[in-house]
């Protein structure tokens, strides 16, 4: 389990600095300042401006940058100003292929976006390439580059996204779900984060204020949670101790990788407490 949780990452548009003020306020586990598909081009010298402004500043969280694509005008200046500021990781869109990431030759963690279908079709080998930390899905863009029709279930997009966590936790990498559009629809939000944290995925990417805490809560461990891994542990060590090589408890197998998986869980519960007040 990493020792910094992703369960909201907050995508926070370059040009608009009264959000990136905002996003510091935020509890989100990270931020993405976004020179890419937010900023619109006579916006994208600003934006960049705006955004080593914001990199000078200490943040409570790590803080990415998505700079604009390969073969755009904006992909030096982006990346230039991102690593001269001290960025924490750099989020690349519409990645299709290793070779491209391997070839930028960047020392900073790398977050390839897969939006395309030829990204979802490589994305192994994307997500095995030295220096990626994880991958990220763009479903807007996949959505319109796959001709699917929008579905509350996001039916069309599942052998994508499990696509995704499947390269991404193959090689130990971090899958972050595709951001929910209609900011305005909480139960929406909270339905898409439930399915996306079944489906492996190991946080939401998000893209409002109001999005941030219940990604939190979908994709952190509630005190319930604890208690039971907690239980399913005791019940581990017992049986263990009595030499037996596996246990039961509440009426379930009990075997290393469970427990294993409860570690993890508390370990979650652990760095993602808020703070006593
Ligand atoms: C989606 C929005 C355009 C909604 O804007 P708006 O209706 O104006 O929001 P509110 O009035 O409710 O805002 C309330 C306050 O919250 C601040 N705010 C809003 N959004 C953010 C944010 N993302 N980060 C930080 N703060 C934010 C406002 O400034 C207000 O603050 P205050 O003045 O104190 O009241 C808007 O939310 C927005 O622009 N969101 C981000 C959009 C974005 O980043 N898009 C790009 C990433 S997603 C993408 O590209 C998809 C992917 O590539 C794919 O293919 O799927
Ligand atoms: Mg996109």
């Amino acid at each position: 389990m990493s020792a910094d949780p992703l369960r909201s990452v907050l995508y926070v548009p370059g040009d608009k600095p009264r959000a990136i003020e905002k996003a510091r306020t935020l509890r989100a586990d990270a931020v993405i300042l976004d020179l890419e598909d937010a900023v619109a081009p006579e916006h994208k010298d600003a934006a960049r401006a705006n955004v080593r402004a914001a990199l000078t500043i200490r943040w409570a969280c790590p803080v990415l940058v998505r700079v604009n694509g390969l073969g755009t005008p904006w992909e030096h200046a982006d990346r230039e100003m991102a690593l001269l500021a001290g960025v924490d990781g750099l989020v690349l869109p519409k990645v299709e292929d290793a070779r491209t990431v391997r070839e930028l030759h960047l020392r900073v963690p790398l977050w390839p976006m897969i939006e395309t279908p030829l990204g979802v079709l490589r994305a192994p080998e994307i997500a095995a390439t030295p220096g990626v930390a994880g991958l990220l899905v763009g479903a807007n863009d996949l959505a319109r580059a796959l001709r699917t029709r929008p579905h509350p279930g996001r039916l069309p997009l599942l052998p994508a996204l499990s696509a995704v966590v499947l390269a991404a936790r193959a090689y130990g990498k971090l899958p972050l779900d595709a951001v929910f559009n209609d900011v305005r629809d909480p139960a929406g939000f909270a339905r898409e984060c439930e399915q996306g944290r079944t489906l492996g995925f190991a946080g939401k990417t998000v893209i409002h204020p109001d999005q941030v805490e219940p990604a939190n809560t979908a994709f952190g461990v509630t005190d319930a949670e604890a208690d039971a891994a907690r239980s399913l542990l005791a019940a581990w060590e017992q049986a263990r101790t009595e030499g037996k090589s596996v246990a039961v408890w509440r009426g379930g197998l009990v075997e290393q990788m469970h427990a294993d998986e409860a570690r993890e869980v508390l370990d979650l519960w652990q760095t993602t407490r808020p703070e006593p007040r």
